[in-house]
C-alpha cells in the first residue's frame, strides 16, 4: 500500500477537495462524442492555495471560468481563468491545470467551470453502431468509468477518496432517452421538439466512477415500487421474466444489510458490447444481457451489484488498493443475499465456484506475484492490469473466515454497524481493522475480544501474495450429485482413451442446478489441470452431443464447456469459441476465450480479434491485445 491518499489520481486532493458538480452535456452520436461543460465545487484545504489541479484523459478543454456565485449561469458571474494542460501521463492522463485568481485560504469555496468536449480516444465512452444493438436500427452510448475513466467524461478530481453530490443535464436528439446514475427529476423538449433535454440529480455523494451516462431508444418496465428495468424494447418482455424478483431483492438486502437509501433500484440491460457482467452505477445497475439465460438461474450477479448500493457505493474504498473493501465485501453480501433468497446451498456452491476462480487466477498470474495481494500497491500501475478475481473471492474468503471465528450472529450485527459508521465516507484498510477491534472490544469485552482478533494471520490475509492463509471449509454437500457425475464421465473416458458413453443421459444434468452444472465442468478442468493426458475427443463429442453444452443458451455453461474443451484442444468446438467472441464482448468470458484459442490456433485467434477489434470497448480491446501479445 502507497503512503498517498490515491497513487492513481494527477489532482492536487491535498490542497482542494471536490463537494459537488454539474454536468451540462449534449449527446453527439454523429461525431461520436459529449460536449458540454462540467461545474465543479470545491472547497479548500489548505491556505494559499493559487490552483486547481484535475484528472483529465483525452479531453478537448475550451474554456475554465470561476463561476462567482454558486449556481450563477449567467456571463456576468464569470470570470475566465488561465489554465494549462500538463505532461501527459502514460497511464493517468493529462493533469489539466487551472490558474486561481487569487491564493484561497483554507474553508473557503469556489466553483469552477470547465467548457469541453470528449474525444473518439475517450476510454469512458463507447459508442455503438445500431448493429451492435439488439433493433438493428438506432446507435447506443454508455460510459464506464470504473477505475480511472471518469477524467475521460469530464475533467474531475478521479479518485475514489473524493466524494461528491451531482445534477446533470444531458440533452439528447428525439425518439433517444438519456440515464444517468442518478434520479431523473424532469424532462422536456428543446430545439423546436427536437431534440430532449433529462434532468439528474444524485444526493448522495459518490465517487466519480460511479458518474454515468447511457443513451439509447429504450423501454422501461416497472417490477415494483422502487424498481424498473429499462433495456431496448425488443428485449423488454425477456427482461421483465429475468428480473421480476427485483423488488423482493432489495427488500432481502435491508433485512441483512440496513435501509436501502438511494431512492430507486433500476437496472439498465446494455447491448452485448459491455465488457462487465455487471456496473454498480447508483439507482441504475449496467447489466450485461449475457446474464439474461431465460430462467432467472443468473442472477446472483443482480445480488452482487444492489449489495454494492451499501458497499463500495455508500461505503467506498479510498483508492483502488484497497479495492476488496468494496468487492470482498460486496461478494460477501451478495452470498447472503443468495442464501436468504436461494437457499445455503446455492451461496455455498457459488463460493466454491468463486475459490477455485480465485485458484485459477492466482495460478495464471504466479502465486508470488504482488497482485495477488488483497491490499497491493499501485504506483504506477495500471488498474485495469490489477483487475482479477483476488479483491472478490480472497476478500470473500477473509470476511467468511472473521465471520467464522466470531459467529454468524455476532458477524451479522457487525456488519449493520460496520455500513453505519462508514456510510457517505471513503476508507482504507486500516480503517476497516480498527473499527473491527473497536467494535468487537466493546461487543466481546476486551480480553475476548482480543483473544479472537490476535489468531488473526492480518499480514498473511492483508499483504501476502498467493493464496490465503487459511482454507475456508464451505459445505461439500450441495457439490455431491455434481461431483459424481464428473467423476462417471472422468471413469467412462479412462484415462483419455474414451469408451463407451451410452451410459449417460440428458436427465442426469437437467436435474442439477446451473451451479451444479459448472461444479461439474470445474471437477473436469481440475482433473485435466492435474495430469498429461487430456480427455479424449471422443468424450467431449458425447458430452456435447448430449448436453448441447457449446451452443448453449446459458454463458456461463457455454464458456465454461468451451474452456474445457478448448484446453483439451478440441477443434469441433473452434466455431463456437469464435461466435463467443462475435456476439458479446464481456471480458470476463471474451478473455479467457481468445487466450485459449490463440494456445490451439495463434491465427486463427488473431484473425478473430483483429477483424472484431473495433467492435469490442476500448478496456476490452486493450486487455486483449494484451493477451494475445499485439499491443
Ligand atoms: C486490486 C485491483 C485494483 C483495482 C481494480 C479496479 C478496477 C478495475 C477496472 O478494470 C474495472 C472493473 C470493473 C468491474 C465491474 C464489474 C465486475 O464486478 C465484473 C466482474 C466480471 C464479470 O462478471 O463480467
Ligand atoms: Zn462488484
Amino acid at each position: 500500500m502507497s503512503a498517498k491518499i490515491d497513487p492513481n489520481t494527477l489532482s492536487n486532493l491535498e490542497q482542494v477537495t471536490t463537494e459537488r458538480l454539474h454536468l451540462d452535456l449534449e449527446v453527439d452520436f454523429e461525431n461520436k462524442l459529449l460536449k458540454g461543460s462540467v461545474t465543479l465545487c470545491h472547497v479548500v484545504l489548505q491556505d494559499n492555495v493559487d490552483k486547481v489541479v484535475l484528472d483529465t484523459m483525452t479531453l478537448d478543454i475550451y474554456k475554465a471560468w470561476l463561476v462567482n456565485q454558486h449556481g450563477g449561469e449567467t456571463a456576468q458571474d464569470k470570470t475566465e481563468l488561465q489554465f494549462k494542460c500538463g505532461k501527459v501521463h502514460h497511464i493517468y492522463g493529462t493533469p489539466l491545470e487551472i490558474e486561481l485568481d487569487r491564493k484561497y485560504q483554507k474553508g473557503e469555496k469556489l466553483s469552477i467551470q470547465i467548457a469541453y468536449k470528449t474525444t473518439e480516444k475517450s476510454v469512458a465512452l463507447q459508442f455503438l453502431t445500431p448493429e451492435q444493438t439488439s433493433g438493428k436500427k438506432y446507435p447506443f452510448l454508455f460510459t464506464q468509468c470504473q477505475s480511472i475513466y471518469a477524467r475521460s467524461m469530464m475533467p474531475c478530481q478521479d479518485s475514489p477518496s473524493i466524494k461528491i453530490a451531482y445534477t446533470g443535464d444531458i440533452k439528447v436528439a428525439k425518439p433517444f432517452t438519456a440515464l444517468m446514475s442518478a434520479l431523473q427529476t424532469g424532462s422536456e423538449d428543446v430545439d423546436g421538439g427536437e431534440n430532449r433535454v433529462f434532468h439528474f440529480e444524485q444526493k448522495i455523494k459518490i465517487p466519480s466512477y460511479l458518474v454515468v451516462v447511457a443513451c439509447g431508444v429504450l423501454e422501461r418496465h416497472e417490477l415494483g415500487p422502487r424498481t424498473a428495468v429499462w433495456s431496448e424494447p425488443d428485449l423488454i418482455e425477456a427482461c421483465a421474466y429475468e428480473f421480476a424478483d427485483l423488488e423482493k431483492t432489495v427488500s432481502v438486502a435491508e433485512e441483512i444489510l440496513t435501509e436501502y437509501e438511494w431512492g430507486r433500484y433500476d437496472l439498465l440491460v446494455l447491448p452485448p458490447a459491455f465488457p462487465y457482467g455487471g456496473m454498480e452505477n447508483p439507482c441504475l445497475t449496467f447489466v450485461t444481457p449475457t446474464m439474461i439465460a431465460g430462467d432467472r438461474s443468473l442472477v446472483d450477479l443482480i445480488n452482487h451489484e444492489l449489495a454494492h448500493s451499501w458497499s463500495g457505493n455508500l461505503v467506498t474504498a479510498r483508492s483502488w488498493e484497497h479495492f476488496w473493501l468494496n468487492e470482498g465485501w460486496t461478494t460477501f453480501f451478495e452470498r447472503e443475499i443468495t442464501g436468504a433468497l436461494s437457499g445455503r446451498d446455492t451461496s455455498q456452491l457459488l463460493s466454491v465456484l468463486g475459490l477455485e476462480s480465485l485458484g485459477e487466477d492466482v495460478r495464471r498470474m504466479g502465486e508470488k506475484n504482488e497482485l495477488t495481494r488483497m491490499v497491493p500497491t499501485l504506483e504506477e500501475v495500471d488498474p485495469d492490469d490489477a483487475f482479477s478475481s483476488v479483491p472478490y473471492e480472497r476478500g470473500h474468503n477473509f470476511l467468511y473466515y472473521l465471520m467464522t471465528i466470531f459467529g454468524k450472529d455476532v458477524w451479522s450485527k457487525f456488519l449493520k454497524a460496520y455500513i453505519r459508521e462508514f456510510r457517505g465516507r471513503s476508507i482504507d484498510t486500516n480503517d476497516f481493522k480498527g473499527f473491527l477491534y473497536s467494535y468487537m472490544e466493546t461487543t466481546l469485552g476486551h480480553d475476548e475480544a482480543r483473544e479472537k482478533l490476535d489468531k488473526v494471520d492480518w499480514n498473511g490475509w492483508l499483504y501476502t501474495p498467493g493464496m490465503p492463509p487459511v482454507e475456508n471449509k464451505f459445505d461439500m454437500a450441495p457439490q455431491r450429485a455434481a461431483i459424481l457425475l464428473a467423476e462417471k464421465w472422468i471413469s467412462a473416458d479412462n484415462n483419455g482413451n474414451g469408451t463407451d458413453f451410452s451410459q449417460f443421459t440428458k436427465q442426469e444434468l437437467e436435474q442439477l442446478s446451473t451451479q451444479q452444472k459448472l461444479v461439474v465442468i470445474k471437477t473436469l478442468r481440475a482433473h485435466n489441470h492435474d495430469r498429461s493426458t487430456k480427455f479424449s475427443h471422443q468424450m467431449l463429442d458425447a458430452m456435447d452431443g448430449l448436453y448441447s453444452m457449446s451452443y448453449a443458451k446459458n454463458y456461463e455453461i457455454r464458456a465454461a464447456f468451451l474452456y474445457l474443451a478448448l484446453e483439451c484442444g478440441y477443434k469441433k468446438v473452434f466455431d463456437a469459441a469464435v461466435d463467443v467472441v462475435s456476439s458479446q464482448g464481456r471480458m470476463k468470458f471474451t478473455r479467457p476465450i481468445y487466450r485459449l484459442l490463440y494456445q490451439n490456433d495463434q491465427k486463427l485467434a488473431v484473425d478473430t480479434f483483429l477483424k472484431l477489434e473495433k467492435t469490442y470497448h476500448p478496456i476490452c480491446s486493450r486487455m486483449v491485445k494484451k493477451d494475445l501479445n499485439l499491443d
